[in-house]
């Protein structure tokens, strides 16, 4: 089957008009990456020098009392309304991801062992992203918990039937990215969650791949905790905060171990000793990135406008797309698809296989073309519904093709 006019697609594509708020969507540059590091939105320059000349240029220390102090939690809100599914008063912005998965891991851990001393696994899968990874080896180490490994393909994900084998009595956490960072992988969270109740274990989700493309609903899904970045999908900028979702049941009996002053009940009282405030106040640490949560700001208000439905609509376009232009364009040259073909089990990503592939994305960035590749053999094709054409796509695989070919024919001479 060849594969359809990206012209035509792009013009039906309601979302398409969007791509002209980005900053350098103009340009011939094919940028398939979004997954790593999103587009930065015009709004947000515009957005940052005003911060600059005017809210901390002018207003000065008198700021913190005037919303930075709680932006955290209003921006937060703003994220969990718009773009997690969350109700108020469960969402908090700050730290990076690595270090609030560190904090609620050990959050939870402590709870589940509250509940029941024998509660001391965690469960990961072995093709988490490393930091997830690393994160789990590292609070084990210091707590005394045991880590029971998940295998999984690193072209596959969890499959919660899989999941419930290693769950039972000595679970204590579950924790699972909601899409798969290499093979693109979309977790049923819903069925994922109801698993680990049932088990008596609680859930700690990791976002960074799914927040901004596919819709996550994380009240509905009754998962415990979240955790993701901004970076991404949601355009906050290289290094842009973090932010962590707590179940409202939960907030009071968890119990995070960088017990700063910003997460006291009083904090400029300076008086002695930690009192954990109540709601999410209690999960942040230091002083919140007033300034890093302008990009994210912006981006929460384009979302608010299009809505995270649209966007996962034209996310499963693009990525059905370049499955399409894989099939046509790369399968005779031997590429294989990494990703779940049905789109209900993918997210934003599509991963394509060749033992090429490294050299290919090697050559593709030196001539503007930017996907990015993971191993054993595989190159990301990371589609930003906000930000991504279909031409764009297309130019992309072609670009693959071309190079592929290329390196066929230099391996023959
Ligand atoms: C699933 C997942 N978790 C965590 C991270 C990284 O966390 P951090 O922003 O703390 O480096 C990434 C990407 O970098 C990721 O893809
Ligand atoms: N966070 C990143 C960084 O600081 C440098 C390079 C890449 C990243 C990424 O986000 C990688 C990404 N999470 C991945 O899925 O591979």
């Amino acid at each position: 089957m060849t594969h359809r006019d990206p012209a035509g697609l792009d013009r039906e594509d309601p979302l398409g008009p969007l791509r002209e708020r980005f900053v350098g969507a103009g340009t011939d540059l094919v940028y398939l990456d979004g997954n790593s590091l999103g587009r930065p939105l015009a709004a947000t320059a515009a957005r940052m020098a005003a911060f600059v000349e005017q809210d901390w240029g002018t207003r000065l220390i008198r700021g913190w009392d005037e919303g930075w102090f709680d932006l955290p939690l209003t921006l937060g809100d703003e994220l969990g309304r718009v773009v997690l599914g969350a109700g108020p008063g469960q969402t908090a912005v700050g730290d990076s991801t690595t270090v609030l998965l560190y904090k609620m891991l050990r959050a939870l851990v402590a709870e589940a062992r509250d509940r029941d001393p024998a509660r001391v696994e965690i469960v990961v899968d072995t093709d988490n992203f490393p930091t997830d990874r690393y994160v789990v080896e590292g609070v084990a180490a210091e707590t005394g918990a045991v880590v029971r490994w998940l295998e999984v393909p690193t072209d596959g994900g969890i499959e919660v039937e899989a999941l419930t084998g290693v769950l039972g009595p000595t679970t204590a956490v579950v924790l699972a990215s909601h899409v798969a960072y290499r093979s693109g992988h979309l977790l049923d969270l819903a069925a994922l969650t109801a698993a680990a109740h049932a088990a008596g274990a609680t859930v700690l989700a990791d976002l960074c791949h799914s927040a901004g493309a596919v819709e996550v609903r994380l009240d509905a899904a009754d998962v415990d905790v979240a955790v993701g970045c901004t970076y991404k999908y949601l355009n906050g900028g290289p290094g842009s905060p973090a932010y962590v979702y707590v179940a409202r049941r939960l907030q009071e009996r968890l119990r995070q171990p960088i017990t700063g002053w910003m997460g006291h009940a009083d904090p400029f009282a300076m008086g002695p000793g930690h009192t954990p405030a109540t709601g999410m106040r209690r999960f942040l640490s230091g002083t919140p990135a007033v300034l890093a949560m302008q990009p994210l700001a912006a981006t929460v208000a384009l979302l608010d406008e299009v809505g995270v439905a649209a966007v996962r609509e034209k996310s499963v376009g693009l990525t059905g797309y370049a499955v399409e232009l894989a099939d046509d364009l790369l399968a005779p040259l031997g590429v294989e698809l990494a990703t779940p073909r049905d789109p209900a089990r993918r997210g934003g990503h599509v991963t394509l296989r060749h033992p090429a592939m490294r050299e290919v994305v090697a050559a593709l960035w030196r001539r503007d073309v930017l996907p990015d590749y993971r191993d054993p053999d595989g190159l990301r094709v990371g589609l930003a519904p906000l930000s991504t054409s279909y031409a764009e796509v297309r130019a992309g695989l072609v670009a693959v093709r071309d190079e592929l070919v290329r390196v066929g024919q230099a391996g023959e001479a």
